[in-house]
C-alpha cells in the first residue's frame, strides 16, 4: 500500500499559521503542532522539531511570510522594520545549513521589492509558495539523477535523516533510495543512530518501514566493520552546506567517508544545488555547537555524569576529494572539477530553490 507522502512542513497563509510534524517525539509519538508567530516557529527550529536544511529553507521561507501576514504596523516603513526584525530572529536560529538563509532571503526580498503593505503580504505568500514546490521538484530530480549511481541490488549505508522529514518531501539522500527502490531496485538499508539525537534511529528507520524499504539499524561505530566485512556497496548521506574544499553534513559524516575511502567504497553526497554556498571555504564556515546536556542525556535518560565537559558540534566537514559525487537536481558533480558550472548553474536559475 502506498503511503501518503511525508511532509514536516505545510503553510496556511489563510489562517495564518505553519503545520509541522514535531521531529522531537518521533518515532513514538506522531504530533502535528501549529506555528502561529515567528517566535513559536524559532523555538521548534532551535529544538529540531523542525530541521534538516531544505527543510529549514521552507521553514525560513515560511517564517517570513507569517511575519508579514500577521505585522501589525501603522505605516509601510514600519511593516518592513518588523518584517526584517522577524527574519532576523528566524536567520539566528541555527548557523550551518545555508538553505535556512537562502529561504529567508527570498521571501524577504519578496518583502522589500513591493511598494505597499498589501501587495508585500500577497508576495510574501506566493514567495513561500515557490520555495516548498522547489524543493519538492528539486528533491524529486536529485532521486532521479541518483538513479544512475544504484546498483540493481544495493545495500546502501547512511548517516542522519536526509529524508522527507528534512525537506519539503521525498528527501535528498533517502531520496534517492525511494527512487532507487520505486524503480525496482533491489535496496538494502543500514542507517546508523546518529548520536547523539539520533536522527538516524528515530527518523530515517521510521521512514523507510513506513515506505516498506528494507531497513538494519546500527551504532555509528559499527559501519567500519560493515564496510571492512564488504556489506556495504556505497555510502550516500545529505549536506548542510557545500563549500569548495569540504562538504558540511552531521556529525559522524566525515568518519565514514574515511573509512569509505580505507575500503574503496563509493562515498555520495544527495543535496540541491541551493546548498551550495561555492563563495567560502570549509575555514570560513560556522558550525552549530549545541547544548551539552544532548550527549550527557536522551529524553531524561542519563548517559554522561552532570558536570562531565562536553564537546557537541553537530556537523562536520568532509574534504571534497573523499567524496565520489555530489547529486544534484542538475546531475552529478565533482569538487573542485565542477565548481565554475556549479557556479553557472546558480547565477542562472530561480533563486525559488532552497
Ligand atoms: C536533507 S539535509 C539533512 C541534513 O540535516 C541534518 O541536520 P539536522 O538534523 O541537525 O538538521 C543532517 O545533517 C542531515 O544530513
Amino acid at each position: 500500500m502506498k503511503m501518503e507522502p511525508l511532509r514536516p512542513i505545510l503553510f496556511h497563509p489563510h489562517i495564518p499559521e505553519i503545520e509541522y510534524i514535531e521531529q522531537t517525539l518521533l518515532p513514538d509519538i506522531y504530533e502535528v503542532r501549529k506555528a502561529q508567530t515567528v517566535e513559536e516557529l524559532a523555538g521548534a527550529i532551535r529544538r529540531l522539531g523542525i530541521r534538516g536544511a531544505p527543510a529549514l529553507g521552507c521553514a525560513g521561507a515560511c517564517g517570513v511570510a507569517l511575519s508579514a501576514l500577521v505585522a501589525k504596523a501603522g505605516t509601510f516603513l514600519e511593516f518592513l522594520f518588523l518584517v526584517r526584525s522577524d527574519a532576523e530572529r528566524l536567520r539566528e536560529t541555527r548557523p550551518t545549513a545555508v538553505n535556512l538563509f537562502y529561504g529567508i532571503d527570498f521571501v524577504l526580498s519578496a518583502v522589500l521589492t513591493s511598494s505597499s503593505i498589501e501587495e508585500a503580504k500577497c508576495n510574501a505568500v506566493d514567495a513561500a509558495k515557490a520555495v516548498i514546490d522547489a524543493d519538492t521538484r528539486t528533491c524529486h530530480a536529485i532521486g532521479k539523477t541518483g538513479l544512475s549511481v544504484i546498483p540493481d541490488t544495493a545495500r546502501i549505508l547512511t548517516h542522519c535523516n536526509a529524508g522527507a522529514l528534512a525537506c519539503a518531501e521525498w528527501g535528498t539522500a533517502l531520496g534517492v533510495i525511494r527512487s532507487a527502490h520505486e524503480a525496482g531496485k533491489n535496496i538494502s538499508v543500514y542507517a546508523c543512530e546518529t548520536r547523539p539525537l539520533l536522527q538516524g534511529a528515530r527518523l530515517t528507520t521510521w521512514e523507510l518501514l513506513r515506505d516498506g524499504i528494507d531497513v538494519t539499524l546500527i551504532t555509528d561505530s559499527m559501519a567500519a566493520v560493515l564496510m571492512r566485512k564488504r556489506k556495504i556497496d556505497l555510502v550516500i548521506v545529505g549536506a548542510d552546506r557545500i563549500v569548495s574544499d569540504a562538504v558540511f553534513n552531521k556529525i559522524g559524516t566525515y568518519m565514514h567517508a574515511v573509512c569509505a575511502k580505507a575500503h574503496n567504497i563509493p562515498f555520495f553526497i544527495a543535496a540541491p544545488l541551493s546548498t551550495f554556498d561555492e563563495e567560502n571555504s570549509e575555514d570560513k564556515v560556522i558550525v552549530e555547537e549545541r547544548n551539552p546536556d544532548e550527549v550527557r542525556k536522551f529524553r531524561g535518560c542519563v548517559t554522561g555524569p552532570e558536570l562531565v565537559p562536553v564537546w557537541n558540534p553537530a556537523f562536520d566537514g568532509t574534504p571534497v576529494d573523499l567524496v565520489t559525487g555530489i547529486i544534484t537536481e542538475y546531475g552529478i558533480f565533482s569538487l573542485p572539477r565542477d565548481i565554475e558550472t556549479i557556479k553557472q548553474l546558480k547565477r542562472g536559475k530561480d533563486m525559488g530553490e532552497t
